[in-house]
C-alpha cells in the first residue's frame, strides 16, 4: 500500500509519532518498562511505514532525573509529618498511593509530548509502559482537540479514586483524574496539586469494552457517573461488531469527533497475550481485539493510540514473542492493515 487511508483530522503526509515511554511506576511489577523496547525492536516502526504512514520516532522518553526503578520514595502526603497525630480521611486515603509525585511528573512530560506532536497534525502512538500514563496521553489528546472522545479497552476498569483504591497502584486509577472524581487539592503542597494539570474528560465521551475484573468501589462509580461499559459479557451476548457500533453511538453519535484509542493489553484473553502484569481470563479473543482496531480505524476519526502493560519479563520466551507480536498487529489494524 503506498498511502495510507484516510483521516479526517491528519494533514498529509499522513504521519506517526512513536512515544515509547519504558515506565513502570504506576504498578508494583518489574518490566512493564521494557514494553516499548521489545515492541520498536520487533519492528513496529517499519511495519508501519509499511502501511504508507511517516513514521518519527525520537528515540524512547527519557524520565532523566526520574528514577524508573527501584520506586521513588513519596514524601508525607500533603506535607504533613508521618509522626503528625492530626492525620485526616484525605491524607490516610493519599498514604495509600504507590509514587504519586514520581507518576505525576512523568505523566505530565508525557501530555506534553502528545499535545505537540498532536497539534503539529501528528497521530502520536504511545507504547507503554504501565497505564497509568493514559493520564498523560489523553490530556495530551484533549489540549489538543477539546472535543476528543475515549473508547478504553481493557480488563480492568482503571477508575478507582485516591479513597476507593485498594492496592494503591495507580495504574488502576488514571480515569478517575481525568474524569475529575477526587478531591481538590486543600493546598498547594498537596499531593493532589501535582495532579491539576490532568485535563477534563466528560463521562459521557468515555467508553469501555472488554471488561471483566472490576472492583466494588469501581463499579458503584460506573453506576453514579452513569459511564457507559461493555464488558465480556455484552461482547458474547452481542458480538464485537455490535458492541463496536453501540460504543461509538454513545461517545461518538455524529461520527465527528476525535477518537483517542487507549488500549490495555491484558483486554485480550491471556492465552492471546500473556506477558502482562495483571491477567484476567475470559477476554477478548485475538481477532475481537484486532476488529476493534480495524474498526476504529474505518471512521477516519482515529487521532491517538495507546498500547500499554506489555511486560516482556512476565512470561517464557515465547509467551513474551507471542504478545510482543500481537501488540505490534493491534497497532497495525489501528493504523488501517486490512484482511483483505
Ligand atoms: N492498568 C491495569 N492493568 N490496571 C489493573 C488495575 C487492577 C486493580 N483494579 C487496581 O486498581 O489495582
Ligand atoms: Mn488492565
Ligand atoms: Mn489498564
Amino acid at each position: 500500500m503506498s498511502t495510507a487511508p484516510s483521516n479526517k483530522f491528519l494533514p498529509s503526509p499522513k504521519t506517526v509519532a512513536i512515544l515509547g515511554c519504558p515506565f513502570s511506576g504506576g504498578q508494583s511489577k518489574f518490566g512493564v518498562d521494557k514494553g516499548p523496547i521489545h515492541l520498536v525492536e520487533a519492528g513496529l516502526i517499519d511495519q508501519i511505514e509499511g502501511l504508507g504512514w511517516r513514521v518519527v520516532f525520537d528515540g524512547h522518553h527519557q524520565f532523566e532525573d526520574i528514577p524508573a526503578h527501584p520506586l521513588a520514595p513519596s514524601p508525607p502526603p500533603n506535607g504533613i509529618s508521618s509522626n503528625d497525630s492530626a492525620v485526616t480521611t484525605l491524607d490516610a486515603s493519599l498514604a495509600k498511593l504507590k509514587n504519586p509525585l514520581f507518576v505525576a511528573r512523568v505523566c505530565e512530560s508525557v501530555a506534553d509530548a502528545v499535545q505537540a506532536h498532536a497539534e503539529s497534525g501528528q497521530l502520536p502512538v504511545t507504547l507503554g509502559g504501565d497505564h497509568s500514563l493514559a493520564m498523560g496521553t489523553i490530556s495530551g489528546t484533549l489540549r489538543a482537540y477539546d472535543q476528543a472522545c475515549v473508547i478504553w479497552i481493557d480488563a480492568h476498569a482503571d477508575i478507582n479514586t485516591i479513597e476507593s483504591t485498594d492496592s494503591g497502584n495507580i495504574h488502576g486509577m488514571p480515569l478517575s483524574f481525568l474524569l475529575g472524581l477526587n478531591p481538590p487539592a486543600p493546598n498547594p503542597d498537596s499531593i493532589l496539586a501535582k495532579y491539576e494539570w490532568v485535563s477534563r474528560l466528560p463521562s459521557e465521551r468515555l467508553v469501555y469494552i472488554g471488561l471483566r475484573d472490576i472492583e466494588k468501589g469501581e463499579k458503584d462509580i460506573l453506576k453514579k457517573h452513569n459511564i457507559k461499559a461493555f464488558s465480556m459479557h455484552e461482547v458474547d451476548r452481542y458480538g464485537i461488531g455490535k458492541v463496536v457500533e453501540m460504543a461509538l453511538d454513545h461517545v461518538n453519535p455524529q461520527r465527528d469527533r476525535p477518537i483517542h484509542l487507549s488500549f490495555d493489553v491484558d483486554a485480550l484473553d491471556p492465552s492471546v497475550a500473556p506477558s502482562t502484569g495483571t491477567p484476567v481470563r475470559g477476554g477478548l479473543t485475538f481477532r475481537e481485539g484486532h476488529y476493534i482496531c480495524e474498526a476504529i480505524h474505518e471512521t477516519g476519526l482515529l487521532v491517538a493510540l495507546d498500547l500499554m502493560e506489555v511486560n516482556p519479563a512476565l512470561a517464557d520466551a515465547e509467551s513474551v514473542r507471542q504478545t510482543v507480536t500481537v501488540g505490534c498487529s493491534l497497532v497495525r489494524s489501528a493504523l488501517g492493515e486490512t484482511l483483505l
